[in-house]
This record gives structure tokens, C-alpha cells and sequence, in this order.
């Protein structure tokens, strides 16, 4: 119905806004929005290879430009881009 086309984007993914992923900024529960979709990566953050607050800094917020330099000018590679794929939620709303 109608609301289920409000939802959902061309791609089936559910569409998530900018106040949803704005609540999971915390280490309970970290979503971050990268390239106009967003992750859980809550589970991640102890695996990754630097003191959790680099993670903990882009949690509920925007963070295409700190995947894509993590900090320093260096995009991650294909296999970081691979573990992604398994945390994908859904698709960033579009701004109006
Ligand atoms: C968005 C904020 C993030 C920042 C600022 C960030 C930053 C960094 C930094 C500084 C390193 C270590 C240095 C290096 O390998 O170049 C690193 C490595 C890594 N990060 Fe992140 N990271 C972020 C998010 C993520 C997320 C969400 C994942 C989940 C897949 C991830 C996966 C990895 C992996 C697998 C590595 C090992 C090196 C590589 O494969 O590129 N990172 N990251």
C-alpha cells in the first residue's frame, strides 16, 4: 500500500532518517551513515584496529568522509568494504 511505498526506496532497502540514525550514537548502539546508506556497527567497534573512540567519534552522524580518509587521507580497503556489506540496515533518507 501507500505506506509501504513511503518506506521502502526503488532497492527494497527501508528508508532510515537523519533523527533515527541521530539516536544510535552510543556504544550500545552505533549506526553510521556512509554513502547514503547506513550501518550497525556496533558489534565491530571492539575488532577494529583502533581505540574505539575513532569508532565511537561517527556513531548517529554522516561519516562517508571519515570511511573514506579514516582520518588521515587513506580510504579502507576492498576487504573493510566487504565487512560493510554484512552490517548494511538500510538506505539514508534523502534530504528535502
Ligand atoms: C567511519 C569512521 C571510521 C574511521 C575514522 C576509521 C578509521 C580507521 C583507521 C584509522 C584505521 C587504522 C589505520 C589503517 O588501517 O589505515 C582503520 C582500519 C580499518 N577499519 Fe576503520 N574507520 C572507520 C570505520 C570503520 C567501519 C565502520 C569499519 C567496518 C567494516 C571499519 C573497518 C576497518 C578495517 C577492516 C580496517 C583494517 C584496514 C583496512 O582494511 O582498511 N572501519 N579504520
Amino acid at each position: 500500500g501507500e505506506a509501504e511505498k513511503d518506506d521502502k526506496n526503488d532497492d527494497g532497502l527501508p528508508i532510515i532518517t537523519m533523527e533515527e540514525l541521530a539516536e544510535h550514537d552510543n556504544e550500545d548502539s552505533c549506526w553510521k551513515a556512509i554513502d547514503g546508506k547506513v550501518y550497525d556497527v556496533t558489534d565491530y567497534i571492539p575488532e577494529h584496529p583502533t581505540p574505539p573512540s575513532v569508532m565511537y567519534e561517527w556513531c548517529g552522524k554522516e561519516s562517508t568522509e571519515a570511511w573514506d580518509t579514516k582520518g588521515y587521507g587513506r580510504p579502507h580497503s576492498k576487504a573493510a568494504e566487504a565487512m560493510l556489506e554484512d552490517m548494511l540496515l538500510g538506505r539514508l533518507e534523502e534530504e528535502s
